[in-house]
């Protein structure tokens, strides 16, 4: 008799772009104490999005005043350029967008030879075939449900086939690599991204607009996927 797979963990990981960025440090404590799995800091460039966030320095002044890992999610022109500096920032997963390089191959290779994890995001127009040739390099694919640069914008629901495609792409190969959806994802929207497979669930703007505060938006957010979840996989 065959076993089913146990369900692979939800992870809450949240979206500081909400946070009140002159006092981040305890924000990022704050967001540790409510109970999150890892904290994303969303780097942007002003040139591959519209919008410019958070340099090296900002996050490594972070980094002592928590210890769930942090995630770096480059939004940037040239990534190649700032691998390292992130990674002695602190931060143990980098995540390239595939449409950010040309070498994404070379990209995350680099990543990993720094010694973190490597992540590959996908906007919501890059079919899942511009990462297939790179799955067996990454620990996440990041399938993005708005389009990357601001926070607080609405999920796009269409994005759920392709969450579903990649988790089948990868459950085919038998590779271990996570899931993550990214943008607009909070209570009501969150099932329908975990039931197509995603277990790494960013959330900004539903965490910090909770009026129960965040830790109960962190569970609200996370029994809502896991239910989502087993509900698909039964
Ligand atoms: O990558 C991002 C934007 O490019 C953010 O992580 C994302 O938008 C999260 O914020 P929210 O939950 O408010 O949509
Ligand atoms: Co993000």
């Amino acid at each position: 008799m065959s076993t089913a797979p146990s369900p692979r963990p939800i992870s809450i990981v949240p979206s500081v772009l909400p946070a009140d960025f002159s006092r981040l440090g305890e924000e990022c404590r704050a967001l540790e104490d409510a109970g999150v799995d890892r904290i994303q800091w969303d780097v942007m460039d002003g040139c591959f999005v519209p919008n410019l966030t958070f340099g090296p320095d900002v996050i490594a002044s972070c980094r002592s005043h928590v210890s769930v890992p942090f995630e770096a999610q480059l939004m940037v022109a040239d990534p190649d350029l700032l691998l390292e500096g992130y990674v002695d920032a602190g931060c143990d997963v980098v995540i390239a967008h595939a449409e950010s390089t040309i070498h994404l191959h070379r990209t995350l290779t680099k990543i990993t030879d720094l010694g973190a994890r490597a992540g590959v995001a996908l906007n919501p127009a890059t079919p899942v075939s511009a990462v297939e040739h790179v799955l067996d390099l990454v620990d996440m694919v990041l399938v993005m449900t708005v389009n990357p640069g601001f926070g607080g914008q609405a999920y796009i629901p269409t994005m759920e086939p392709k969450v579903a495609e990649v988790r089948a792409l990868l459950d085919q190969r038998g590779l271990d690599v996570d899931v993550e959806v990214d943008g607009g994802v909070g209570p009501d929207t969150v099932a329908g991204a975990a039931a197509a497979g995603a277990n790494l669930i960013v959330a900004g703007s539903a965490l910090y607009r909770d009026p129960e505060g965040l830790a109960h938006a962190v569970a609200d957010i996370r029994s809502r996927a896991e239910a989502a979840r087993d509900g698909a996989t039964t």
